[in-house]
């Protein structure tokens, strides 16, 4: 019996999938194990985890040896709070312009890059950081913030009413293509599937099981993030609304649309098939 190292981002937008397994309300045969989505997409391709939340954008670099799991991703249909970019001056002045990048980040990262080259028409010189808004704003003219991250310095801002333009990125997204956007996907090794059908056909089933036990169980899930990010409550709940965890035949539309312009960004090398386990001969 193989056991399934599955990785866990822990953000508040995967805590709807991984809250029944930390409850012990649904199992699997295997362990989670947790780290920020940049080590988690190394330590899978390094093959540490068999099972991974993994950005979008490392699926599509990566294809050989990955099977999208069906029925679920971190997407959200507009604005989704929590892919923030901050700056002293309007977007469309940022040309020529540093911007900051949170090292944290690898779908955003890129989405951002889109955005300038095909709707903004921004060229602004991109470097990375470690994920430190105050840092961040005093050594470039914007900054790039993810997850529990984006959403603290966003309530920050808010509180201490700091002078930054704030730019949500799905909400930028959906103007310029009128798609949700897909920011994350879970993934397992191509190689694993297929000498164990039966184990990753019983996660697949246990993730949906997890799912429905969140959505059933809303009120501690909520609590859960709350007391995990230090985030008001209406944040949370109001994150709850926006963050989706499907992945139906729009959110591959949508996917494919990023991977386009992705592809005209120069930030991938090959146009992208979307390999999906038990649909696709291994
Ligand atoms: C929407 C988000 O999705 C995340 C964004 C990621 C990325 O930009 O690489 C990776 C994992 C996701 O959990 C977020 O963290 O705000």
């Amino acid at each position: 019996m193989a056991g399934i190292r599955f990785g866990q981002v822990d953000y508040l937008n995967t805590l709807p999938v991984y809250h029944a397994f930390e409850e012990g309300q649904v199992s699997f045969a295997g362990e989670l194990i947790k780290s920020p989505p940049v080590l988690q997409d190394k330590m899978f391709l390094e093959g540490q985890l068999e099972v991974s939340l993994i950005s979008s954008i490392t699926y599509a670099r990566n294809t050989d040896n990955c099977l999208i799991l069906p029925n679920v991703s971190v997407s959200a249909d507009g604005p989704v709070q929590s892919i923030l970019l901050f700056s002293h001056v309007p977007v469309t002045e940022l040309d020529r312009k540093v911007v900051n990048l949170t090292v944290s980040s690898v779908t955003s990262r890129a989405l951002l890059k889109v955005l300038f080259d095909h709707y903004y028409h921004v060229e602004a010189k991109l470097c990375t950081m470690a994920p430190n808004l105050e840092q961040m704003m005093t050594k470039g003219d914007g900054a790039l913030l993810v997850g529990n991250d984006a959403m603290r310095a966003h309530v920050k801002v808010k509180r201490q009413g700091l002078p930054y333009h704030v730019t949500d990125l799905g909400e930028v997204w959906k103007q310029f293509t009128g798609e949700r956007m897909v920011y994350a996907l879970w993934i397992v090794r191509k190689d694993f599937a297929k000498e164990h059908p039966d184990e990753v056909n019983a996660l697949c089933s246990a993730l949906l099981e997890a799912k429905k036990y969140s959505a059933v169980n809303l009120p501690a899930l909520l609590e859960k993030g709350r007391h995990r990010t230090g985030l008001p409550l209406e944040v949370v709940e109001e994150y709850y609304r926006i963050i989706n965890n499907e992945f139906t035949a729009d959110h591959r539309r949508a996917l494919l649309t990023y991977y386009d312009y992705c592809y005209k960004s120069g930030l991938i090398e090959e146009r992208v098939r979307l390999s999906v386990w038990g649909e696709t001969d291994i």
